[in-house]
């Protein structure tokens, strides 16, 4: 028998992004970006309003074309269709809530495992386990529009984990929550990735986003101008300059650090892109 070590194919990673341009007219809204996210990583996207964090989300979910450029999942193209996706394995939440109208707790959680027909009794069992892990099962047949907003929040990431994904995508999960709400949804962002989940996640909150993200990807214009641990990127010049720097703008007291354009509790859902 040889001694020779085992030659492994390496694992590729669950997001690879690679020269990733999209442009919007005659805005060029990402230039080139490119960063992975590995099986059980936490990656943060930060950067200023504008900075192409969400055109980012929308590329990974086939919401806009690129122009150029690759984004491969666990090694293949990514498609293109939200159904497609899901049976890949990804799972977005969005901006704000994206809740339906109408609907209960548990009809919400349904929707990716059942769609618009009955849920059977296993689906059903699923969402209400789901539910249960984030404390939310006694809200159940509740209306979820008669919820306060961060339950509200927690029952958009239930839907979006319901389906088990490997690759979670959450487009400021933080916004509009407080400090032991923050603290909630890091234990249950963390619980995802210590499944092996790659977690990616956009979010204006530096001190959620430093104390949870393994690795941080720092876009300014299109362009990433900064990636790597934490701390490493909290101390680097540009970064600094770009985003960090720029003191807060006054507003009612947050917990924690907030980064210009952070949503509070009074402003749950930003909705436009401007470059302050
Ligand atoms: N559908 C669209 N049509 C035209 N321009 C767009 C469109 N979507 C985004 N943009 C522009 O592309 C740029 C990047 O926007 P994007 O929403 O990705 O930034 P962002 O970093 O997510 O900002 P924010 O932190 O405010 O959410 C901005 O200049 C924005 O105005």
């Amino acid at each position: 028998m040889s001694d020779a070590p085992h030659e492994t194919t390496p694992t590729p990673p669950r997001l690879a992004v690679e020269g990733l341009t999209v442009a919007f007219g005659g805005l060029r809204a990402l230039d080139g970006v490119g960063f992975e996210v590995a099986d059980g990583e936490i990656v943060a996207l930060i950067g200023p309003n504008g900075a192409g964090k969400t055109t980012v989300f929308n590329a990974i979910s086939g919401l806009v074309r690129p122009r150029a450029g690759t984004i491969r999942i666990g090694g293949r193209p990514a498609p293109a269709s939200t159904t497609r996706l899901l049976r890949r394995g990804v799972s977005r939440t969005l901006q704000g809530l994206g809740l339906y109208a109408g609907m209960t707790v548990l009809e919400q959680v349904l929707v990716p495992l059942a769609g618009v027909r009955a849920a059977r009794g296993s689906e059903r069992e699923r969402a209400m386990t789901m539910l249960a892990e984030l404390g939310m099962d006694a809200d159940a047949h509740r209306p979820a529009d008669a919820l306060p907003y961060p339950e509200r929040k927690r029952v958009a990431l239930a839907r979006a984990l319901v389906t088990r994904p490997s690759l979670l995508l959450l487009d400021e999960p933080a916004g509009g929550l407080g400090g032991a709400d923050m603290a909630q949804l890091a234990e249950a962002v963390r619980r995802v990735s210590a499944g092996g989940c790659a977690v990616l996640l956009v979010e204006h909150h530096v001190d959620f986003v430093m104390g949870l993200a393994d690795r941080v990807v720092v876009l300014d214009f299109g362009r990433v101008i900064a990636s790597g641990a934490p701390a490493e990127v909290q101390r680097d010049p540009a970064v600094e300059a770009a985003y960090l720097g720029v003191p807060p703008t006054p507003g009612p007291p947050t917990s924690g650090t907030a980064a210009p354009g952070t949503p509070t509790p009074e402003t749950p859902a930003p909705g436009t892109a401007v470059r302050a």
